[in-house]
């Protein structure tokens, strides 16, 4: 370990090994990483969780080894469904409920900073956190005791509307209210954030002037933003500002079939085989009869997504960041010649199919990392359809579904297959919707 004089006090910071085979690179700097705490603040059914599991996905796809700890979850599993008979439990003057409730702060706390303490970098405290002396003791516990960063992010919202469709989209069938009414779900639930409402003291921008935070105003209308003092949290800022809650579609397919398809070659720029253009026909009739609104259409530079998207209705734009993984000295080759003029390379790939690149090409890390400004634009869309290539595809689907990176390069990506993902409450819906051309990947899988 290295020590960091900060002012007078001394702060040990871990150096972190970051290859599997355990290599210790020294001390570069993108190796130092101080543990990171967001402590969620806001009213019930302003989108806590829903902020939390959003931005675990992002920033775990993106490497950085993230994960949620929701009080209430430990809450539960504190005191069985019982406990909870109705919102008095969260009544201030319910003795008993609050203990139980603090107890289950506190284990919450303690299992994250061990958490963060091991090998996790970003920690998401998960809970209401509507007091000034309940964020004073959190901010002091995790960066006295600890040495961790804080971030405070608070949502705010007083559209009905929105906090009435956060009630009906994952109150009701939250385990509180298992097998509940969902009229008395929306009772009852209005009348826990009532009890909480009169406790509430939303961050304030001179008393709570030393901490970092930002405040979210009506679902990304206005931000407030105090101290944002490094690189993660600017990063954490910058996708909360493009985020949005608007019901929409986002397809995902790759090119029809290519004549290295046909040849099993890998890469290369060729054009859509007959079979590819019937898929590329079937796509724009399939696209007109959903009728769609405003479908936007992405595809890469090469021709065989160009081509595969021609026909669609709509604007279309070109993005090089969709392009295919680049296979360098592999380029428009076949595995067996792979096999046979690089052996080891072959051997290798197989060893950690995420991290290895090509000589003179690239790995799934890269075009994640490639694929960054991707995903924040779709983020920003509306209904949009990307015709993209199997290993791009595959780190498209991997964000949106929370795939981990052992998974990621071998997800399933057929031929001639539309991905169509719908946004709901915590997460994507995928469904596949298969077109008859059977692409020649659908022959190797047979
Ligand atoms: O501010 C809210 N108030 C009530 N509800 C909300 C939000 C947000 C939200 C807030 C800020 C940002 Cl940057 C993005 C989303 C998401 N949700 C949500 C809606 C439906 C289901 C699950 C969550
Ligand atoms: O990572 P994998 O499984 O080799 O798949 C990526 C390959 O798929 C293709 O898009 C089609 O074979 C190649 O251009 C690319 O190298």
């Amino acid at each position: 370990s290295r020590t960091n004089v900060v002012g007078d006090k001394f702060r040990f910071t871990r150096v972190r090994k970051i290859t599997e085979c355990g290599g210790f690179l020294g001390n570069s700097p993108q190796l130092v990483r101080t543990p990171h705490v967001i402590v969620m603040v806001g009213l019930p059914a302003r989108g806590k969780t829903y902020i939390s599991k959003k931005l675990m996905r992002y920033l775990n796809w993106i490497g950085v080894n993230t994960r949620v700890f929701n009080v209430g979850d430990y809450r539960r599993k504190a005191c069985v469904s019982a406990c909870y008979q109705s919102n008095d439990f969260f009544s201030v003057d319910n003795e008993e409920a609050q203990t139980l409730r603090n107890q289950a702060a506190v284990e919450a706390l303690e299992d994250m900073c061990h958490w963060l303490e091991d090998d996790g970098e970003v920690g998401i405290y998960d809970a209401t956190n509507t007091t000034r002396e309940r964020r004073k003791m959190l901010h002091n516990i995790i960066t006295v005791k600890y040495g961790y960063k804080v971030l405070f992010v608070e949502s705010v919202c007083n559209d009905p509307a929105v906090v009435e469709s956060n009630i009906m989209e994952v109150k009701v069938n939250s385990p509180d209210y298992k097998g509940a009414d969902p009229e008395f779900v929306v009772k009852d639930f209005c009348e826990r954030i009532e009890h909480y409402k009169r406790a509430y003291e939303p961050i304030d921008e001179k008393l709570d002037s030393t901490y970092s935070f930002i405040k979210l105003f009506d679902v990304g209308e206005k931000f407030l933003v105090n101290k944002v003092t490094d690189h993660i949290m600017a990063k954490i800022v910058y996708y909360l500002m493009n985020i949005h809650i608007t019901p929409r579609t986002i397809y995902l397919t790759r090119h029809g079939e290519s004549d290295f398809n046909m040849d099993g070659k890998i890469g290369g720029d060729s054009d859509l085989t007959e079979r590819g253009q019937q898929y590329a026909q079937a796509l724009a009739k399939y696209v007109e009869e959903q009728n769609v609104p405003h479908m936007r259409v992405w595809t890469s530079h090469m021709k065989r997504t160009i081509q595969t998207g021609a026909s669609i209705e709509g604007t279309q734009e070109r993005w090089k960041a969709l392009n295919e993984i680049d296979a360098g000295v592999c380029e428009e080759m076949t595995y067996q010649d792979i096999e046979k003029k690089f052996p080891q390379e072959f051997a290798l790939r197989d060893q950690n199919k995420f991290r290895y690149r090509y000589p003179g090409g690239e790995s799934y890390e890269d075009l994640v990392a490639r694929l960054e400004p991707v995903i924040m634009e779709l983020e920003r869309q509306g209904n949009i359809m990307v015709i993209s290539h199997q290993a791009v595809i595959r780190c498209l689907l991997a964000y949106f579904l929370d795939k981990d990176y052992d998974e990621l390069p071998c997800l399933r990506v057929s031929l001639h297959t539309l991905y169509k993902l719908t946004p709901l409450a915590y997460g994507c819906v995928v469904e596949e919707i298969d077109f008859p051309f059977d692409g020649v990947d659908h022959q190797e899988l047979l």
